[in-house]
C-alpha cells in the first residue's frame, strides 16, 4: 500500500502513478510507464515512453515533470486613470535562483485547484488585491514552461476601480500568504519590464494590453 498510489495521502490523492498513461493523441508516442518521484505538496513525474522521430526511428525517452494542477491569471486595469492593479509577494524559487530579494511584481494569479479557470481567477483576484471583478475578458491559455512544467495558465483582464472594492486584499492569512498590492501607472509598468517586472505572465498580460487589449492605441 502506498499513499497517494492506492490509498490517499495527507492530501487525499489516489492514482497519482496513472496520469499520462493513456494518452492516445500522438501515434508516434507510446507511453510505457509512469513513476511517482515526489508528491509532498505538488507532483514530481518520470514517464517513460517510447517515440517516433521524424526519420521513422523509435527511441525510449524519460522525461520528468513538475505537476502543480493548473493556474489562472488577470491583469485588473483602469482605462480611465491608465492603471494597473499588481501584487507584490516573496517567490523562493526566484530568490533562489538570482533575483536579488525574491520580491515580484506579478498580476494576481492562482492555482485552480477544483474550479473552473474563471472561477478560481476571481477567487483569487479578490483574495489577492481586494477587488471583485465584473466582466472578464478571455485573454489565452498558455504553457508556461513546456520542458519541464505540465501548468497550462489560463489569461483574463477586467476593469477595477474604487466600486469593485470589497477588502484589503494581501492574500489568505490561514495560508500563510504575505502580498502587497500594487497600483502603478501602465507606462510606468510598461517600463520597468526586464527590471523589476520579470514575472513572465505579468509581461505577457501587459504587452496584450498595450497592443491590443484595453491601452491599445
Ligand atoms: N506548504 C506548502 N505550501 C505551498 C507549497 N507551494 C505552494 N504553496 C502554497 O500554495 C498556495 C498557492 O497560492 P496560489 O495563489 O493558488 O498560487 P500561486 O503560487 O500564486 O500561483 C500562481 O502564480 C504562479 C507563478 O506565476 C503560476 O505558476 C500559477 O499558475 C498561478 O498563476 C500559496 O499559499 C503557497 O504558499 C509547498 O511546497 N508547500
Ligand atoms: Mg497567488
Amino acid at each position: 500500500m502506498t499513499a497517494g498510489i492506492d490509498t490517499p495521502d495527507r492530501r487525499g490523492r489516489t492514482g497519482l502513478d496513472q496520469v499520462g498513461r493513456h494518452l492516445s493523441g500522438n501515434d508516434d508516442v507510446r507511453v510505457r510507464d509512469v513513476e511517482v518521484l515526489a508528491s509532498d505538496w505538488y507532483v514530481l513525474r518520470r514517464t517513460t515512453f517510447d517515440m517516433r522521430h521524424r526519420d521513422g526511428h523509435w527511441s525510449t525517452e524519460q522525461r520528468e515533470t513538475y505537476d502543480r494542477g493548473n493556474g489562472a491569471t488577470v491583469l485588473l486595469y483602469d482605462v480611465a486613470r491608465r492603471t494597473v492593479l499588481l501584487t507584490r509577494q516573496f517567490r523562493f524559487p526566484a530568490y533562489v535562483n538570482g533575483h536579488p530579494d525574491g520580491l515580484l511584481v506579478e498580476t494576481a494569479a492562482g492555482l485552480l485547484d477544483d474550479d473552473d479557470p474563471v472561477t478560481a481567477v476571481r477567487r483569487e483576484a479578490e483574495e489577492e488585491t481586494g477587488h471583485r471583478v465584473g466582466e472578464l475578458t478571455h485573454v489565452f491559455d498558455v504553457f508556461m514552461s513546456p520542458g519541464s512544467v505540465t501548468e497550462r495558465l489560463h489569461f483574463y483582464a477586467g476593469p477595477y476601480d474604487a466600486g469593485s472594492r470589497t477588502a484589503g486584499g494581501g492574500g489568505l492569512a490561514e495560508e500563510d500568504e504575505d502580498i502587497e498590492v500594487l497600483e502603478l501607472d501602465v507606462d510606468e509598468a510598461l517600463a520597468a519590464i526586464g527590471t523589476t517586472i520579470v514575472d513572465a505572465k505579468t509581461i505577457l498580460l501587459l504587452q496584450w494590453a498595450a497592443l491590443s487589449g484595453p491601452f491599445a492605441r
